[in-house]
């Protein structure tokens, strides 16, 4: 009898991470005059407790709107995230890459928001923050 093909994953093991991912923004003020920018915006991917995330991401991957330049770009360390400015509210897709290639890469979808009711965001004295917490859950862990 052929003896059964060595398997590394782990059977039963679930390993759960929690994340948070969204943008914050911030009013300029008024319209950047040369391009009609009215806010800067960070989007970001970060553990929700404090660890090292690169034990199990390779890199994360932000999807910008075309009209950005280079709207692909990729982040290999931590901070996982991305500094721009803009005029709009806009979907960025973030794609998490594994350091475990067994796993395949997770995409998370994020509207980037920059406008907010609160009259001192609206007037650029406060940030906007928009995130959300999630789990990336692994079954069967190599
Ligand atoms: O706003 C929206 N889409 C947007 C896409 C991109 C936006 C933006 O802010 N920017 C493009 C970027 C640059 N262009 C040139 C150099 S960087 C600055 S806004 C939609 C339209 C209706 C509701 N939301």
């Amino acid at each position: 009898m052929a003896a059964e093909e060595g398997n590394s994953r782990r059977k039963g093991v679930v390993l759960t991470k929690p994340v948070v991912y969204g943008n914050i923004a911030r009013y300029f003020g008024k319209k950047r005059e040369d391009d009609g920018h009215t806010h800067s915006w960070t989007c970001y991917l970060r553990p929700f407790k404090n660890e090292d995330m690169t034990v199990y991401v390779k890199k994360v991957q932000f999807k910008l709107h075309d009209s950005y330049p280079s709207p692909v770009r990729v982040v290999m360390r931590p901070p996982y995230e991305i500094n721009e400015t803009g005029w709009g509210e806009f979907e960025v897709v973030i794609k998490i890459f594994f350091a475990d290639s067994a796993e395949k890469p997770i995409t998370i979808y994020h509207l980037i928001k920059l406008f907010q009711t609160d009259p001192a965001v609206m007037a650029g004295k406060k940030n906007l923050v928009s995130e959300n917490y999630d789990e990336l859950v692994f079954t069967d862990p190599t």
